[in-house]
This record gives C-alpha cells, sequence and structure tokens, in this order.
C-alpha cells in the first residue's frame, strides 16, 4: 500500500495547514512576463482556539498569504503551487468548487480588515449589513435572526441602537467593533483579521484588541493575525511566525520569539524595538528588502544578513524545529544550536524571589 507523506496527514487539532504554498502575481508588461512572488513555500499550521500572528516589513507578503489562504483570489494573483487546508473542509480550499468555497465564507470563515468603511455599506444602514453578511448562513426566520444579532451585540456590549445606524454615524472605533461582531455572528471555525486596529489611535486600539481577545475565547475560534505591529502582536497572539520577501523565516510562541529570537532579521526587529528610558541610537539594516519578481539566489536574506555564510548564497535554508516549538530557517542559527540546548537550564536570577 502507497504511504501517506507525513506531510499530507492532517493533525487533529490544526483548523489550517497551508502546505508548500506559493501565491505568485503572474503579469505582462510590453509582452514580457513578469512574475512576483510573493508567498514562495510557506508551510505552517494554526491550531484549535489559537491566535497565530504574522509579521514582517512592508511588501514581505501577509496580505497575499492572507488572500492565499482566505480564498480570496483575483487575478494577477494566482496559485501556482501548494495546498491550504482547513479541519472544516475535506478536500483542499482550491479543489473545492466556487460555489461551495464562497458559501463557507462567513459561516466558517471570516474577515476582520483594516479599512472597516470598505465592509459596511455606506450607504445601508449596519443591521442592513448583517442581513447581506449572514442572514442566509444562519437559516433562521427574519425575527428569530433580529433576535440573534441583538443578543450576539449584547454579548459583545455593544448598544443595539447601531443596528440603525450609517456606517458614517459611527466613530471609527465604533465601525470596527461592528466588523467584529459581523465577523463572529455565526461563530465561524476560523478567522483572518488583517490589520484590524492599525487605522485607530491608541486608545481604541487597546479596547478593540482587547474584544478581538475576548470574542476568540468565547467563540472558541482559531485565528491569523497579521500587524506589521510587534507590540500587538506581543499582546495578542500565542505563536507568532515571521515573513521575510514571501518566506516564513521563524515561528514560535510569542514569549519565545521575543526572548530569544532565532533567525538574524527577527533579532533585529525585536532589538528595533523602543524601550522607555533607553536613549541607545538603534542602528538600521543594511540594503533594502528585495524585489520579489527577482528575488536573490539562496536565503533572501543573506545580503543584508551580518551573519551570512558561503551556503546561504545558494541554498535556501528549511524552517528547522531548533527548539521546542520554535522553527527558524537560517543555517546559521541551526550551526549555533546544539542539541542540549534545548535544555539549558534556567539562569540563577531570572525568575522572581519565592
Ligand atoms: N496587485 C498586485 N500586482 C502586482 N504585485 C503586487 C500586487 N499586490 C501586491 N503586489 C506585490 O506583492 C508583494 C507582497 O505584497 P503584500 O501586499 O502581500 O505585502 P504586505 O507584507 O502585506 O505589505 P504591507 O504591510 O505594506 O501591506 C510586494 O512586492 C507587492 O509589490
Amino acid at each position: 500500500m502507497a504511504q501517506i507523506p507525513a506531510s499530507s496527514v492532517r493533525h487533529s487539532s490544526h483548523v489550517l495547514e497551508t502546505h508548500d504554498l506559493r501565491a505568485y502575481y503572474r503579469m505582462k508588461y510590453f509582452g514580457i512576463d513578469r512574475e512576483v512572488r510573493a508567498v514562495d513555500g510557506i508551510s505552517m499550521h494554526v491550531r484549535k482556539n489559537e491566535i497565530y500572528g504574522i509579521a514582517g516589513e512592508s511588501s514581505c507578503g501577509k496580505t497575499t498569504f492572507i488572500k492565499a489562504i482566505a480564498a480570496a483570489i483575483r487575478p494577477p494573483l494566482e496559485i501556482v503551487a501548494g495546498q491550504v487546508k482547513y479541519s472544516f473542509i475535506k478536500d483542499g480550499l482550491y479543489e473545492l468548487p466556487a460555489a461551495e468555497r464562497s458559501a463557507i465564507r462567513w459561516r466558517h470563515l471570516s474577515y476582520i480588515l483594516q479599512g472597516s468603511m470598505n465592509v459596511l455599506n455606506p450607504v445601508r444602514r449596519i443591521h442592513k449589513t448583517f442581513e447581506d453578511f449572514a442572514f442566509r448562513h444562519m437559516h433562521l426566520g427574519r425575527a428569530e435572526f433580529d433576535l440573534e444579532v441583538k443578543r450576539h451585540l449584547e454579548r459583545l456590549r455593544l448598544p443595539a441602537e447601531i443596528l440603525r445606524a450609517y456606517p458614517h454615524e459611527l466613530s471609527g472605533g465604533m465601525r470596527q467593533r461592528v466588523c467584529i461582531a459581523l465577523a463572529t455572528l455565526c461563530k465561524p471555525e476560523f478567522i483572518v483579521a488583517d490589520e484590524p486596529t492599525t487605522a485607530l489611535d491608541v486608545v481604541v486600539q487597546k479596547d478593540v484588541l482587547a474584544m478581538i481577545r475576548e470574542t476568540q475565547s468565547q467563540f472558541g475560534s482559531s485565528m491569523i493575525f497579521v500587524t506589521h505591529d510587534l507590540a500587538v502582536h506581543a499582546n495578542v497572539t500565542d505563536r507568532l511566525g515571521i515573513m521575510y520577501a514571501g518566506r516564513l523565516v521563524e515561528e514560535g510562541r510569542t514569549a519565545d520569539v521575543f526572548s530569544n529570537p532565532m533567525h538574524p532579521y527577527t533579532a533585529h526587529l525585536i532589538a528595533s524595538l523602543p524601550k522607555i528610558g533607553d536613549t541607545q541610537p538603534r542602528s538600521a539594516l543594511s540594503g533594502s528588502p528585495p524585489n520579489l519578481a527577482d528575488p536573490p539566489k539562496g536565503c533572501r536574506f543573506h545580503p543584508r544578513c551580518p551573519l551570512a555564510m558561503e551556503i546561504c548564497r545558494h541554498e535556501n535554508p528549511a524552517l528547522t524545529t531548533l527548539a521546542e516549538d520554535h522553527r527558524v530557517a537560517c543555517f546559521a542559527a541551526s550551526a549555533n544550536v546544539q542539541p542540549s540546548d534545548h535544555e539549558k537550564p534556567v539562569e540563577a536570577g531570572t525568575l522572581g524571589a519565592v
């Protein structure tokens, strides 16, 4: 009997798995083909009840990855290889007929996006938007549906009066809360949040983040949370994936990634975070992010990497487990980790007195 490769066996506690996912923008300019390899071989999973964060600098492919896992692919973006699998779909996402793919949206897979105005129809009252998105998925009569919407708003401590408002009558923070209510009304198994608090001021941001956390744990959904803001990741996510030039370069429990970054790019990101009272100047990375239409061979970070070795110029380092639940794609980091490093004793003085 044929053996099933380990990578294609779905783990029962995984809600999302991607296997070697590649999504490219394919264009033709003046007869010349151009291909932007925005997502280039990402394999990862998100567990049940988990918030998985994705961080990385602008243009590293975060939004493209989100589009690929949320079946929001439009030309010139194409899925050129790999698979996206959800626990609530028998087959891969892209093996489903288009009609079935659209049927899982909002019911099983929903979104909280940055520009809430884009989701809320500016010429329809909020309750109409709830109807447009969720009525057909909930299989309830009109009166029961209205009651369920009101109950849901109550659970999220939102006043029922907002249902009669137009989006422009609400503040930015309130519109974003409405979007969270919209995204969670059908109690989806999976939520995609793309920069959901970027446009909000710090105080409103804090409330909206608390609401996202609370809602996710109340409904037991899993979530992918994308933002370039590492401070937000530190507060919200359980595990964190760091993207660089279309690839995942490090992944681990958020606290571990912050306390022990193993990839030189992650170490740079964390070292650049401002700290109260620290007036030391921060050094910038040399060079600029690669052009994804013509990325460097080997490790894409090597032209900017302080630890680059000869092998990094030719070979792409695989994402390798270097500590418990901690994967890194770096030849230098792999060379530095000895197996016994996993069991390092805790240094004296790092724990509080008992
Ligand atoms: N419609 C498009 N056509 C061609 N290339 C695109 C398109 N959209 C994005 N790209 C390119 O794909 C790459 C990844 O972009 P993407 O928007 O996914 O990055 P990002 O990490 O989400 O950036 P940001 O944080 O700025 O939103 C970039 O090189 C970008 O220029």
